[in-house]
């Protein structure tokens, strides 16, 4: 390819993202390319943020307070990208990213930040869009929600329980590539240790790893292997499992060799083939346990918080700040498994789940009889559907909700009608998280804390607890 026909192959793709290459003579005065630049902020995408010409600069890799290098990629009348060339002088929160290959593999973003440098930005971040929407800026930040001190995962790594690894077959190598998407690309990064995993499910992707290329070297086992579009690994100190989703069923020879290898290295087995149903080859369902010997049975496609150390916090602590008492009815929204609902049904009078999922709703009400809790009635509900308010008017004294990314929009804009006195909103997304509290406060409730989760250390996710109170 000419290099006149690679430069408007550029051009083409900055317009399609809404972006157009920076010419010398616009208002940015990019002559001056490359840019000295004085890092301000943190996005809640992790990039850094800086101000050229007025406008939002953003550059991967900077962090705030930094005097950085950086040349311009693309630009339009509000935004500006740019690529870190160097770093002139560094943050003292900069670390050397410990993963050989964070430079490539698209999972963990914010290695080159300091543990607590992470849990500063990411708070700076969410207040600043709370304040935005809220027109405030007293928000009441209490103490982040960290990992239990006493294990390993106080230093932010170590902590994950559940991946999803991406399949390719390579043909001319002859082998099945198993690991990560690169960032921004399908490209997959073979994956033989992961920082951030928890120790039991770094032994299971390197059985996962091995097992299928050692297995055999013959063709039709070779064949088998390009029919794993992607696996699922969930591993803690409580279990070890190995989900496999194939596109089409694979021989019966090669299914019994995966069972004796896995089954010697105590790992339940289970397969999906194309839409058919989730099944269990060898071993046993899972369960995860809680404080106080509470059990949660599970499947390596239900929802799971990722670490469970900073998830049993996480539980306490909405505990704690709901102020539960026996007398309390409950609201539990976006129940999954009864994560929330089995501990809170322990202290409380009586918990009501709400979860849209068929499956894990009845896995809710299982994992309540097994744990012997009367009091927990779980309930299958789309929360985004007018029908769901119905349960509002049921009336509860306390009410959690953890929504998924878009957050809970419809019942923050109603959730006065349950009356409740206290509400606990857990949020993996700080945008929605803002706009659902400016419908709360306007049902009559108040902030009364908000605390950053670091539910995902070395990576931009943001998940915070925000505590509500009805005015008097
Ligand atoms: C962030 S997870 C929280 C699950 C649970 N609270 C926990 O701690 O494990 C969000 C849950 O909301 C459920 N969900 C997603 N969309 C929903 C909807 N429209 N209505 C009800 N539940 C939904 C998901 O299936 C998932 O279980």
């Amino acid at each position: 390819m000419s290099r006149k026909s690679h430069r408007s192959d550029k051009t083409l793709k900055h317009r399609k993202s809404g972006f157009r290459k920076p010419k010398a003579a616009d208002a940015l005065n990019l002559d001056q390319t490359p840019l000295e630049l004085t890092v301000e902020s943190l996005g809640y995408d992790g990039r850094g943020i800086a101000r050229v010409d007025g406008r939002a600069c953003f550059i991967e890799g900077a962090l705030p307070g930094e005097l950085i290098k950086a040349e311009v990629v693309a630009a339009n009348n509000k935004r500006v990208e740019a690529k870190l060339l160097k770093v002139l002088e560094p943050s003292e929160l900069r670390v050397n990213p410990p993963c050989s290959i964070f430079q490539l593999c698209g999972g963990c973003d914010l290695q080159h930040l300091n543990h607590e440098g992470q849990l500063k930005s990411k708070q700076a971040s969410v207040n600043q869009m709370l304040s935005r929407s809220l027109g405030c800026d007293d928000i009441p930040w209490g103490v982040p929600i960290v990992a239990k001190a006493s294990e390993n995962t106080a230093t932010g790594f170590g902590y994950r329980r559940k991946i999803r690894l991406a399949c390719y077959f390579d043909r001319s190598k002859q082998k099945l590539l198993v690991g990560f998407r690169a960032a921004k690309s399908k490209k997959i990064i073979e994956l033989e240790e992961c920082l951030v995993v928890h120790p039991e499910l770094q032994a299971a992707l390197e059985l996962v790893n091995c097992t299928l290329n050692d297995l055999h070297q013959n063709a039709s086992y070779l064949k088998s292997l390009q029919l794993f579009a992607h696996i699922e690994c969930i591993a803690d100190q409580d279990a070890r499992s190995v989900c496999f989703r194939l596109m089409k069923p694979i021989p019966e020879d090669v299914i019994q060799d995966m069972v004796k290898a896995f089954a010697s290295a105590g790992v339940s087995l289970w397969f999906r083939v194309g839409e058919g149903p989730l099944t269990l080859i060898s071993g046993h369902e899972s369960e995860y346990q809680l404080e106080g010997g509470l059990k949660i049975a599970y499947t390596p496609e239900d929802f799971l918080q990722v670490n469970p150390s900073v998830n049993q916090s996480l539980v306490s602590e909405v505990i704690t700040q709901l102020e539960i008492t026996e007398d309390d009815h409950v609201l539990d929204l976006f129940s999954g498994l009864g994560n929330f609902s089995l501990p809170v049904a322990r202290v409380a009078k009586s918990v009501t789940a709400v979860e849209a999922i068929a499956e894990m709703v009845d896995k809710s009400q299982l994992n309540a009889k097994q744990n012997r809790l009367s009091n927990v009635n779980s309930v299958k509900q789309d929360l985004f559907d007018e029908d769901a308010l119905g349960w509002l008017d049921q009336g509860a004294d306390k009410v959690i909700l953890d929504p998924p990314r878009a957050g809970a929009e419809l019942i923050s804009q109603h959730i006065g009608r349950t009356g409740a006195k206290k509400i606990a909103y857990v949020s993996c997304n700080p945008l929605s998280l803002a706009r659902d509290s400016k419908e709360i406060l306007a049902q009559g409730y108040d902030i009364t804390q908000a605390q950053l989760i670091d539910m995902f250390a070395q990576t931009s996710h943001i998940e915070t607890l925000l505590m509500f109170e009805r005015k008097a």
